[in-house]
């Protein structure tokens, strides 16, 4: 594994644009080391790509896909041959190792897909006879998947938007924002389509054990884009709730199954049964390439377990006895009776979600 070169800090940092191309490699901002440091990684190899995944450095279900599409980029563009069949076995190979690199997020897998379905396409294509065209065809397409998911964020917010009142609580987990995604992010679109508009949405972020992505990301993102947000630990949602702060709950997903079962970050589920029990609506906000139909329910959706240190460590000290048993999913299933929609770039899918969510793949983007 090659070293990753590393861009100064940049004083200009836009949080919400976490992964640029840059031509012949990706700059990714490095986000285990938000909030202290600012940190600009150029990654020019599929390797590099998927640990970056693997190791979190990049993370959120849509920016790992469009991480994965410019890793199948970087590795079709070492084919060192001319032959066209060889290049598409390559891109083959680049694209079933990338998908080893984390489990539970389909976006990584339908990113996967559809950067090889291009590549098939282009390679029966007359008008691309060059090895350097397919390889360009292909930066064509990830570059699409960037933009695609940057509008189709904004779309989610939109139709979020309605759902929200001025003054109103409102409770996320984890960070389903413009770092987890191309920009804007799902969760939080409504919050920077309020803040555009002048509507005042008071926001908890849960911090979000054992990763904290909550503190360390939702936290500095709300706050540098000058949104009102309290950080919490995971275990005063219920008291936040209890106090009639909150009027709303939404959080991001990594997949929903078809009959929406909900996967998102550990301790997801808790809060929708917690939302539940206090009557406050519990909103889910993802992009169609969020939403599995080939899963159908969230019982054979695959929970990654991560390093027990992450658990034991995960302050950057030791906060428990050595040797002691971990258990450390890293994601949870929300059930669908605790979901009250799923918002997406289509709108806005309500109960029965099995029948609206097969509907849904039938209608046109409103
Ligand atoms: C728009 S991001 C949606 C989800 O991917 C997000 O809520 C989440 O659970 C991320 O988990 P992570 O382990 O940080 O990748």
């Amino acid at each position: 594994m090659s070293n990753f070169s590393t861009s100064t800090t940049n004083t200009e940092f836009n949080p919400l644009i976490s992964l640029n191309w840059r031509g012949d490699r990706l700059e990714l901002l490095d986000q285990r080391l938000l909030p202290e440091s600012i940190v600009m990684l150029d990654l020019y190899t599929p390797e590099e790509i998927w640990d970056s995944i693997h190791s979190m450095k990049v993370r959120g279900a849509p920016a790992i896909g469009i991480a994965a599409a410019f890793g199948v980029v970087l590795g079709a563009g070492q084919y060192p041959n001319e032959d066209i069949a060889g290049w598409l076995e390559n891109v083959k190979k680049v694209c079933d190792y990338l998908a080893t690199s984390r489990p539970t997020a389909v976006n990584l897998f339908w990113a996967l897909d559809r950067m090889y379905a291009a590549a098939v396409q282009l390679s029966e294509d007359p008008n691309y006879v060059s090895i350097s065209s397919l390889n360009e065809g292909l930066v064509q397409e990830a570059i699409a998947i960037r933009a695609e998911d940057e509008e189709v964020c904004r779309r989610i917010g939109e139709h979020a938007l309605p759902l929200f009142q001025d003054g109103m609580g409102v409770l996320t987990h984890c960070n389903a924002g413009g770092l987890a995604t191309a920009k804007y992010g799902t969760a939080t679109a409504p919050m920077y389509l309020a803040k555009e508009q002048g509507m005042k949405l008071k926001i908890f972020a849960d911090e979000t054990r054992p990763v904290l992505q909550g503190a360390r990301l939702t936290a500095f993102e709300l706050q540098q884009a000058g949104i009102d947000v309290t950080l919490i630990t995971d275990n005063m949602a219920g008291m936040v709730m209890s106090k009639g702060w909150i009027q709303a709950v939404i959080v991001g997903t990594d997949r929903v199954a078809a009959n929406g079962d909900v996967a998102n970050k550990i301790g997801t589920y808790s809060v929708a049964v917690l939302a539940k029990a206090h009557g406050i609506p519990f909103y889910v906000a993802c992009p169609m390439s969020t939403i599995d139909l080939n899963t159908p329910t969230g019982a054979h959706i695959p929970i990654e377990e991560r390093a027990p240190e992450e658990v034991t460590e995960g302050f950057g000290k030791r906060t428990a006895p050595q040797g002691i048993k971990v258990f450390n999913p890293a994601f949870d299933v929300t059930p669908n009776e605790y979901v009250t929609a799923i918002i997406t770039e289509k709108g806005i899918i309500r109960a029965p979600f099995d029948q609206n969510l097969k509907a849904l793949y039938s209608e046109p983007i409103s």
